[in-house]
């Protein structure tokens, strides 16, 4: 399974019945519940790598990609323009990129 397979088929479940898929369910509620299930999954993998629970770490990493990219969905943003956004910052290191932005702000 790669990210663009799940992109996929969130894509394609977004379409079913709430009451047969997860997915469709929570975009039925809307980007704030969305959102907020995002933020909640991505505490659970910080309280997992602090506590070194790999294996929770593991599971929670999962669920967090998962709820990122049904917020991409929501929002319409797709994972390739992410990807592409990743892309461009390979030409040089994290911390000349990190100095760009702040000359930027
Ligand atoms: N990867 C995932 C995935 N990861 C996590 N989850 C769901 O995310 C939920 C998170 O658990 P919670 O207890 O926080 O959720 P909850 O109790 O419903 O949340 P609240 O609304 O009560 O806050 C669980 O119900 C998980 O099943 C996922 N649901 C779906 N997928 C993928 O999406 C595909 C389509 O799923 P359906 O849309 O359900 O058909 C699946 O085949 C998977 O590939």
């Amino acid at each position: 399974m790669t990210l663009e397979d799940l992109e996929a088929r969130i894509a394609e479940r977004a379409a079913a019945s709430p009451e047969e898929s997860y997915t469709a369910k929570l975009i039925a509620r809307g980007i704030n519940k969305a959102a907020q299930k995002l933020g909640e999954e991505a505490t659970e993998a910080v309280i997992a790598a602090v506590t070194h629970d790999r294996a929770e770490l593991v599971k929670e990493s999962a669920d967090l990609l998962y709820h990122l990219l049904v917020v991409l969905k929501v929002e319409g943003v797709p994972l390739s323009e992410v990807m592409a956004e990743l892309d461009s910052r390979t030409a040089q290191s994290g911390l000349a990129e990190k100095a760009a932005r702040k000359d930027n702000a």
